[in-house]
């Protein structure tokens, strides 16, 4: 997938800005507060729904203005091109996609794969569950055609039974809410697993070349009851008692977690912050190797603020990596990461200056 314009309208500091990156290495640098992270954080909110470093209704919006509008053009390998637009005022939205009306976000975030490194990833390896289910549940959504109706069945009917019990609703009601959950949620947790051991092919592969300190590696889900010893169904009647005083489901996919063993290192608790972001890393592009063996095509990778988050030996391996994967990669910095500049990869500069983007600039 190749970004071949963005253009942002009351974007955060940019008031309107247009930006075409190009096949490859793109280096975007700028002073802090220029704006850098804000174009990455847009091409992020198109292919996931949401920012990576904020609600949209905290502070997206250009301060003063009603709405923020983001518009991407992209091409495929097939060269067909696409475009999309977003129009967000922190509360409501509208999208469009190749001149259509959008019902969903979701059908905006599955038409655009944007993988983005930035400094939070930290936090999909020592952060809560939450963002490790996303993670999983993004890439599935690309590349696993059945997981969407089942997540969406499984929402659903765990709306319902919180609801129920609640209210301490009526046994029947339960009952039938249990076997709808427990029908979706063994799905999705089938689904999860297979992904989840497609992940670990690409990450064993990956992490030597990373993390080699950390030795072998496994990745295993953690289902969110106990599936070695009953079945999901019998963990959520089991449990009800306990989740009608709770008032919430206890077990279920939505406890769901991703673990994972490496062989020299401890568990993530006692990982080195360096080693923490560059495990995330690892996670982010076996994701993104996975996407782009089932799609035929690479997602588009962001690294922001490299040159701060990692020193040069891992900017070294990671940027070895990209130049081997033929992605286009969109990188930021206030200066151009150490790494760049000693090896001899091509690369299309931009300059970010008070919220007006100049280049390509060609070094
Ligand atoms: N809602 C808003 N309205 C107007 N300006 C905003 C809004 N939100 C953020 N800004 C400004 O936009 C800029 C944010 O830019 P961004 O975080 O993209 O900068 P950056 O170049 O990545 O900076 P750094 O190198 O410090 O990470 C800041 O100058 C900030 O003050």
């Amino acid at each position: 997938m190749l970004i071949q314009r963005l253009h942002l309208h009351s974007f955060r500091r940019f008031a309107e800005t247009e930006f075409s990156p190009v096949a490859g290495f793109n280096l975007i640098t700028g002073d802090n507060g220029s704006g850098k992270t804000t174009l990455l954080e847009a091409l992020h909110l198109l292919a996931h729904g949401r920012s990576f470093r904020a609600r949209v209704r905290d502070g997206l919006v250009r301060q003063g203005d009603p709405a923020l509008q983001a518009y991407v053009e992209w091409r495929l390998p097939d060269q067909s091109t696409h475009r999309a637009g977003l129009r967000h005022t922190g509360s409501q939205w509208q999208a469009r996609l190749d001149g259509s009306d959008l019902r969903q976000i979701s059908q905006l975030c599955e038409a655009l794969a944007v993988i983005s490194f930035e400094p939070g990833s930290h936090a999909l390896v020592d952060g809560g569950s939450e963002g490790r289910r996303r993670y999983l549940d993004w890439g599935m959504f690309h590349v696993e055609h059945d997981f969407l109706p089942q997540w969406r069945r499984y929402t659903r009917a765990l709306k319902q039974r919180n609801a129920l019990l609640r209210q301490s609703g009526g046994r029947g009601q339960l009952d039938a809410w249990e076997h709808e959950l427990a029908q979706s949620g063994e799905v999705l947790t089938q689904l999860r697993e297979s992904y989840v051991a497609s992940l670990q092919e690409h990450l064993v592969a990956l992490l030597p070349q990373l993390l080699p300190a950390a030795g072998a590696v496994v990745l295993t889900l953690s289902p969110g009851w106990k599936r070695q010893e009953l079945a999901l169904a019998d963990a959520l009647l089991l449990a009800r008692e306990r989740d009608l005083s709770l008032g919430h489901t206890s077990v279920g996919p939505h406890r769901a977690d991703l673990r994972f063993g490496l062989q020299h290192l401890p568990g993530r608790e006692g990982l080195s912050r360096g080693q923490t972001k560059q495990l995330a890393l690892a996670l982010l592009l076996a994701q993104a190797t996975q996407l782009a063996q089932t799609l035929g095509h690479w997602p588009v990778l962001q690294l922001d603020d490299l040159g701060s988050e990692l020193d040069r030996q891992h900017q070294q391996r990671v940027l070895a990596v990209l130049a081997a994967s033929g992605a286009q990669v969109l990188v930021t910095g206030t200066e151009p990461p150490p790494a760049l500049a000693t090896m001899a990869l091509p690369v299309t500069m931009f300059h970010v200056e008070h919220g007006v983007i100049t280049g390509p600039l060609h070094p």
